[in-house]
Formats: C-alpha cells, structure tokens, sequence
C-alpha cells in the first residue's frame, strides 16, 4: 500500500495531512516509493490456501475503495476499462491485419491512431501518481510513459523508414499483450472480481515481455541511427542567433544506453511487486 493512500486511511485525505501541516503518521513505506531501501519478510500467501486468503483479500479490496473515494475509484474504473478496450481493439486489428497480409509490412501504418491515441493517454498515468490516487512512485511510472511516448512520437512516428522493420512488431507485440493483461487486472481489482488467472498473468508475464519490448525499442532506435544522421532531423547546428546546438543522433544514443541504468530498475521494481502480490512478501522499507 502506497504511503498516500495509507495517509489517505489514516488522516481522511493526503492534502488535508498536507494543509493541516502535519506529516501523515508513519507507515510502512511500499516497494512504489522512490529512495527506499527494501527488507523484506515473507508469509505464504499465493492464492491457493482457501478461505483465509479469500476473505483477507476482500477485506483488503473493501478498505483500498475506502481509502480511494468513491470519484477516484469511478474515474480509475472507467480509465482502466478504456484503456483495456483500446489494447484489445489494437491486438485485434494486429491479428487481422497479419491474418489478411501474411506480412508485417504495413502493419504499423495501419494501426497507428490507435496506438498513438491510447499511449498518448497512458500520460494520465503520471497525473494519477502526482494526485495520489494510485500508490506507484511518480518516477517509476514516469519512466515507462516517458519512454513510450517518445518510441511512439519521437521515433517511430516520425522516422517513417523504420516503420516497417520487425522490430516495431516485437515492441508491439509485447505492449499490447502487457497492457491488455495489466490494464484488466486493475478493472478486475476495483471491481473486486479478480480472476487468478489474470493477477498471475500480469506479474508472470512481463518476465518474458519486458526483455522482449524492450530489445524491440533498442533495435527500432538502433535501425533509426543512420536515417537521422544522414538527414540532421531535429537537430539545431550552430551558428544560430540563440547559441544553442542540439544533435539527435546523439540524443538516441544516450538515450539507448540510458536504458542500461534504468531498464533494471523497472524490472525488479516489478520483480518486487510479483514477490508482494504473488507470494504475500510483506515489503517494508526504510528511507535511504
Ligand atoms: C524523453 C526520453 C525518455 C527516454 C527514457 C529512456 C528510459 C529507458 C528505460 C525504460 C524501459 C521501458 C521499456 C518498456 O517500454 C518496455 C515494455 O513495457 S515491454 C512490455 C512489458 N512491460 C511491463 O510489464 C511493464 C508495464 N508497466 C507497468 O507495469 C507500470 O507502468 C509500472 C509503473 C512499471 C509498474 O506499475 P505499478 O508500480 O503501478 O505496479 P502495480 O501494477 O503492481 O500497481 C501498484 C499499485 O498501484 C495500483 N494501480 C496502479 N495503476 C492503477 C490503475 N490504473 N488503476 C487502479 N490501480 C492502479 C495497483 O492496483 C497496485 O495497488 P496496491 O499496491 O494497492 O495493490
């Protein structure tokens, strides 16, 4: 549980702790807060031991609504049922296309609006963890959108030769599977009807996915290099009447090997989570 929300259960609302210039009283701090250190204690709990379980998960789910407020719970719903929507008409439109074509080429072009239109909107995400009504660390979701969006816009958008290289599939492939997954497990939770199934699939999956997506983005900048090199796209040569000079062939190879540090970073902090959610790992941490 993240700390905001916690404060939220504790003191009747974030802000109010805030304005009433008190710090929420001390909690556990979750495996989503950033600059922690983690120890963990473990208690078995996989979903398989009956009654108990069930009953404390349904406990559980009752205070998280609590915590939430009934307008963020209505808004999380209705997001993460639009969300699902919008990945599952993007895999069936992929499945269609390759159905019909029996090639990859084209593919990308033709799914585009939607893929740009629904990870344009996965900015939201930022906004929920700046407002507190999810407990994921502004960071950590910061990084996934931010990099998304710029594969999205920044790269595949607008370097129209690289479309069509089977790197874009495997980057698709492995956001949409996620997305669908991750976006119906969060429905499935608020509304307290979450299949197994579903819970394993969302921190088995990206084991496999991530690696998967992620080596499809590096391929996609990495196809990308000569095209941007050759044509100077958006970058700023100097001289110029500002002074300012901006190269983005070297903006894509920094930002390739900022993968390096951050990459890991995601995957254990979803590494974490999988321990938490799957094997009730109780995470506590202390500040660094
Ligand atoms: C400008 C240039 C930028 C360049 C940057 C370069 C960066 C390079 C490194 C980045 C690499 C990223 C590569 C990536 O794009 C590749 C892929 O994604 S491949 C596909 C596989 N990917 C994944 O599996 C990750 C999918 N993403 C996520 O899971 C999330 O975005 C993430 C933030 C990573 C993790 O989510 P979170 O911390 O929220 O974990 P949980 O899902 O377990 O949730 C924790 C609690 O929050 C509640 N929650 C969260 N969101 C919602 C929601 N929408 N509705 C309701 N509830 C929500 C959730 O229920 C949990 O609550 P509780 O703890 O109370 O149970």
């Amino acid at each position: 549980m993240g700390r905001l929300t916690e404060a939220v259960a504790a003191g009747g609302g974030a802000s109010e702790a805030r304005s009433a210039g008190s710090p929420p009283a001390p909690l556990p701090l979750s495996s989503t807060s950033p600059g922690c250190a983690a120890a963990m204690a473990s208690s078995e709990e996989d979903g398989t031991n009956g009654g108990a379980s069930e009953a404390s998960e349904e406990r559980e789910a009752v205070g998280k609504r609590r915590r939430l407020g009934l307008l963020a719970t209505v808004w999380l719903t209705f997001y993460n049922i639009a969300m699902t929507a919008g990945w599952l008409v993007l895999a069936i439109a992929m499945v269609r296309f390759y159905m019909e074509k029996g090639t990859h080429k084209g593919l990308y072009k033709s799914i585009q609006k939607t893929l740009k239109f629904f990870q344009t909107f996965a900015l939201l995400e930022i906004v929920h963890c700046l407002i507190g009504i999810v407990p994921t660390s502004v960071l950590v979701a910061g990084v996934q959108v931010s990099s998304r969006i710029f594969m999205v816009w920044l790269v595949t958008h607008s370097i129209k030769p690289i479309q069509n290289e089977e790197s874009v599939v495997l980057f698709l492939v492995a956001w949409t599977v996620t997305e669908i997954t991750r976006y119906s497990f969060y429905t499935f939770s608020l509304l307290d009807h979450l299949p197994y199934f579903i819970k394993w699939a969302r921190y088995n999956f990206f084991i496999i996915l991530y690696p998967v997506g992620v080596a499809g983005e590096l391929l996609t900048i990495y196809a990308a290099l000569p095209y941007v090199k050759k044509t100077g796209m958006f970058s700023i040569r100097l001289p110029n009447k500002y002074n300012v000079s901006f190269d983005y062939y070297y903006f894509l190879l920094i930002t390739m090997a900022s993968y390096i540090p951050l990459f890991p970073q995601l995957y254990f902090h979803m590494l974490r989570q999988r321990r938490k959610v799957l094997h009730g790992e109780v995470i506590v941490e202390k500040d660094d």
